[in-house]
């Protein structure tokens, strides 16, 4: 395992004066996909922007050893491509230049005139999300399937050595599921830190590396599927039961019952 590249120590997220997440301590190394899983309301998307240095937050974090919160706004923008949740663009532009903005970062300001290192970029990744046939059509003419792939790859034209990417599979079916976390996962083993933020805990047992369990905003679990999504956690957490099978490697995880 790498050194660590991205680091958060008793980090901590007041909203409106409310402590949403309190004092999460984690490291992440370039190479892993973590999944970070949590009930509705326990602060993954607060953590998550905190993480990107979207948010105001207290305690430590650093990325690459550098403090977050002293990188500049390109630098920041560089350094962690952020996928939020939902949201995409509201004009009709081509599929092409809403990929062409995650070079935004690097200077690349006009979609129409992109140097050569920032158009390959955006042609990675369109070919990786499957854009090609739509690289011409308005996004605003999408379905919403298809909106989220658009947005995947704007976030992976960034080429950025940390990925956040909030419930990037919520809306899509299960083969652009597979493809896209499988996409993530070679992101990562490209040398990424990738952390996704998802409700599909089988998901998270089938791609990732680690997964953070975070409830009320505090990490309450940390380590490989098997034991973060163990039978303890998915009661005391999520208040289910799940069939278990495959191997301690390759978790095979159903959600099955309320408790
Ligand atoms: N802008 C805000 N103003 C007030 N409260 C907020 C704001 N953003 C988040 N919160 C509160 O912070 C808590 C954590 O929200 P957050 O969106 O981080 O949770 P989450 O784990 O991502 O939830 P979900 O799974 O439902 O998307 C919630 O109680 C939410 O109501």
């Amino acid at each position: 395992m790498s050194a660590p590249y991205l680091v958060a120590d008793g980090l901590s997220v007041a909203v409106d004066r409310r402590e949403v997440v309190a004092d999460v301590s984690f490291s992440a190394s370039r190479g892993s996909l973590i999944a970070l899983v949590g009930p509705n309301g326990a602060g993954k998307t607060t953590l998550l922007r905190a993480l990107a240095g979207l948010l105001p937050s207290r305690g430590g974090l650093t990325v690459g050893g550098a403090s977050v919160a002293a990188l500049g706004a390109r630098e920041k923008a560089r350094t962690f491509a952020y996928l939020p949740q939902g949201h995409l663009v509201h004009w009709p532009l081509p599929v092409r230049d809403v990929v062409a903005l995650g070079r935004y970062p690097h200077g690349a300001v006009d979609p129409a005139r992109l140097s050569r290192a920032d158009a390959e970029a955006v042609e990675r990744a369109m070919r990786v999300a499957d854009l090609e046939p739509l690289a011409e059509r308005p996004v605003t003419a999408l379905s919403g399937g298809e909106k989220s792939r658009v947005a995947l790859a704007r976030m992976l034209a960034v080429e950025a050595p940390v990925v956040l990417a909030d419930e990037p599979v919520a809306s899509l079916d299960p083969y652009y599921q597979i493809e896209v976390l499988g996409l993530l996962q070679r992101a990562a083993r490209a040398g990424a830190v990738v952390i996704v933020v998802t409700h599909d805990l089988g998901l998270a047992a089938r791609f990732a590396d680690r997964v953070l369990v975070l409830a009320a905003g505090r990490l309450v679990m940390d380590g490989p599927p098997e034991e973060a999504l163990g039978p303890g956690p998915l009661a005391d957490v999520f208040r289910i039961t799940a069939f278990r099978g495959g191997t301690a490697d390759q978790p095979v995880i159903v959600p099955w019952s309320a408790v």
